[in-house]
């Protein structure tokens, strides 16, 4: 399978694990972190919430980059009514943690498209379930370090994962960007075609 698209697409974002999944389209794009205060205005439900600062990631590199198409995403992990964004410090990745273990929990990734036309957003949720789990294991995965740049404090794709019980949805969605999503809708937006094979 092979792509082409006629735009030029630019990622805001400088998460590698971003870069990483959007890759997989293989076509040609540029990264270009939007340095953003990841606050949303308002009362807003977590899916809208995750819209909103994905939208507000575009926003200025769309100004500075007029026929790109640029997307944004953002990744929220909520609890019942309790959003867990990346954590503050060790102690608060650990309070995250205790709180996440034996429950069900939901990520959601805003992903926003916008410029050279094109402006659509939308969000995907992933349902995750931890095991059990006893302080000793909580201490000993936040020792490494890995909780310190993830919303919510674990990284499904590094040994976070091994606390991971059951994933109801998208697993690249919890890692950061739904790319099966962002495909179909690019595909619906007409910005990306299958390049035409002969067959022999
Ligand atoms: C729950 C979970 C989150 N994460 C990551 C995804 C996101 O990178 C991060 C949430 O923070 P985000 O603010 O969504 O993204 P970011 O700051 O890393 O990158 P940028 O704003 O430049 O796009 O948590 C994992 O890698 N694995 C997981 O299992």
């Amino acid at each position: 399978m092979k792509l082409t698209t006629d735009y030029s697409f630019i990622l805001a974002s400088e998460s590698p694990r971003r870069k990483e999944l959007f890759s997989r389209l293989a076509i040609p794009f540029d990264v270009q972190p939007a340095k953003i205060e990841e606050v949303a205005e308002g009362k807003l439900t977590p899916e809208d919430m995750a819209i909103s600062i994905a939208y507000k990631k575009t926003v200025p590199i769309v100004e500075s980059n007029p026929n790109a198409i640029v997307i944004g995403a953002d990744t929220i992990v909520y609890l019942e009514e309790e959003v867990l964004g990346k954590p503050a410090s060790k102690e608060q990745a650990k309070e995250y943690l205790l709180k996440l273990s034996g429950r069900t929990h939901h990520v959601v990734t805003g992903v926003s498209i916008q410029g050279a036309g094109t402006s659509i957003s939308f969000a995907e949720t992933t349902l995750v379930t931890f095991y059990e789990l006893t302080e000793e294991q909580i201490d000993a995965y936040v020792a490494t370090g890995d909780s310190m740049d993830k919303a919510g404090a674990y990284g499904i794709q590094t040994m976070g994962g091994l606390f991971v019980q059951i994933i109801e949805g998208d697993y690249n969605n919890v890692v950061g960007l739904p790319i099966s999503r962002l495909f179909q809708t690019l595909l619906t937006l007409e910005v990306l075609t299958f390049e035409k094979e002969l067959s022999k």
